[in-house]
């Protein structure tokens, strides 16, 4: 190979190439290095640009980008927004090839089903029916069938999903590891509003009224990260003076923690030496939510759960280690989605964020310096332990 030759662009600027075909997709040239897919259902945003930004940084300029867009019907259920969903391929084609796409494949449903609905799919298994699957039943059956065909159809080395949706990444791991995929899944931390919100194509359908209301979502994720780090200064400090309730005032006092029934439960817990972490947790981001469900417009909480990133189960108390703190709930006709990192006990560690033109992306740990970066860029975790969303801080 002459070192000495350009190695970018690799591809001219402008609009990716658009192909809607299995074959199309077949004739396409691999090219040197690397392919890359990030797959979406389209109404592409800030998210998903981070997404394949993450994916062309790991490819390189040799590498291959692949986008693809699709509104699966398989993974809606009866009475939901399929028919809704927005559809906006030119400006989706615009913002992958301004992300570093190279491709975007927009099959239609005949192309991606071409006898209708497949008799034989994939099963998310146990973790398929807790939370987002007990919530919509058969909707991981629906995404794991799709997501198999596009690993096939794009035959990628790598491919790049969203922490937002947590499960989803777990039963896609899960699935590539079980089923020996010959891909490597990486997560990509999850793209906020400056005021939390995650982005989400869904969020256009919300009213200003309906996104003020949304923003609970997010708020009650971060009380529980900030209520949680208000006990564990306070179990510290209690800690280190070796009598917990009469230092109760100075601890707070060096914490400029005021919430007085919040804290009285810490310290009532950090003197008792108590298990502690989840039950807080949760109260924290259920008492946000229990508010935001007296607000008008409300929101109407699907689920608020505290479970193991290895399987989804709910916590219990005494449990150490990371944890996903993840809530569902709609407001007005929107279903929302959203979820952070918790890390409980010996191995807690600070969260960290990082800013990005007007978005946050939560970030894994404090060497996530950049938005889409080591996180990103990581090889995939373990199958039994997937790469689980991160504690934003905001
Ligand atoms: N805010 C975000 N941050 C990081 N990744 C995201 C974000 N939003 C979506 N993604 C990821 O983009 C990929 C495609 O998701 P999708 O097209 O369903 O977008 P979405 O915004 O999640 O849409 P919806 O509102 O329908 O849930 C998924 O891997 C998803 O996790
Ligand atoms: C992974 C996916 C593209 C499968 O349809 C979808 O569930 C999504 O956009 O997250
Ligand atoms: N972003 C997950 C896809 C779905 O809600 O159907």
């Amino acid at each position: 190979m002459d070192e000495s030759r350009p190695t970018q662009p690799v591809r001219p600027p402008g609009p990716a190439h658009l192909l809607h075909t299995a074959a199309a997709l077949r004739d396409l040239p691999r090219g040197t290095g690397d392919r890359a897919v990030v797959m979406t259902m389209g109404a592409l945003h800030e998210g998903h640009a981070t997404l394949v930004r993450a994916a062309r940084r790991r490819v390189g300029p040799r590498g291959q980008v692949v986008v693809t867009v699709f509104v699966n019907p398989l993974q809606f259920g009866a009475g939901e927004d399929l028919d809704r969903y927005p559809r906006t391929l030119d400006a989706d084609r615009e913002l992958a090839a301004a992300a570093g796409a190279d491709v975007v494949f927009a099959p239609s449903a005949d192309e991606v089903y071409p006898g209708g609905e497949p008799q034989i799919r994939i099963t998310a298994g146990p973790m398929g029916t807790l939370l987002e699957g007990a919530s919509r039943p058969g909707h991981f059956d629906g995404v794991l069938t799709v997501v198999a065909k596009l690993l096939h159809l794009t035959a990628p080395d790598i491919a790049f999903y969203g922490q937002k949706d947590a499960q989803q990444l777990a039963v896609i791991t899960r699935m590539a590891a079980d089923l020996n995929f010959p891909v490597e899944i990486v997560g990509v931390p999850t793209v906020r509003e400056e005021d939390g919100l995650a982005l989400s194509s869904r969020n256009r359908y919300l009213s200003a009224p309906e996104r003020r209301t949304a923003l609970a979502l997010s708020a009650a994720l971060f009380a529980a990260r900030d209520r949680l780090a208000a006990e564990e200064a306070l179990r510290a400090r209690a800690a280190s003076t070796g009598h917990p309730a009469q230092d109760r005032a100075a601890a707070l006092a060096a914490l400029g923690e005021d919430r007085a029934a919040a804290d009285a439960h810490a310290v009532a817990y950090a003197a008792a030496g108590l298990p502690h972490g989840p039950s807080v947790a949760r109260a924290a981001a259920r008492a946000v939510l229990d508010d935001a469900a007296r607000l008008d417009p409300p929101l109407t909480l699907d689920y608020l759960a505290l479970v193991d990133p290895s399987d989804f189960t709910e916590i219990p108390d005494a449990y150490e280690g990371e944890a996903i703190l993840a809530v569902a709930a709609k407001v007005g006709t929107t279903r929302l989605i959203d979820n952070i990192r918790l890390v409980f006990g010996a191995g807690r560690a600070g969260p960290t964020a990082a800013h990005q033109g007007g978005t946050l992306t939560d970030a894994a740990s404090s060497d996530a310096t950049t938005p889409d970066g080591p996180a990103a860029a990581a090889p995939a975790t373990p199958p039994t332990t997937p790469q689980g969303p991160l504690g934003a801080t905001r």
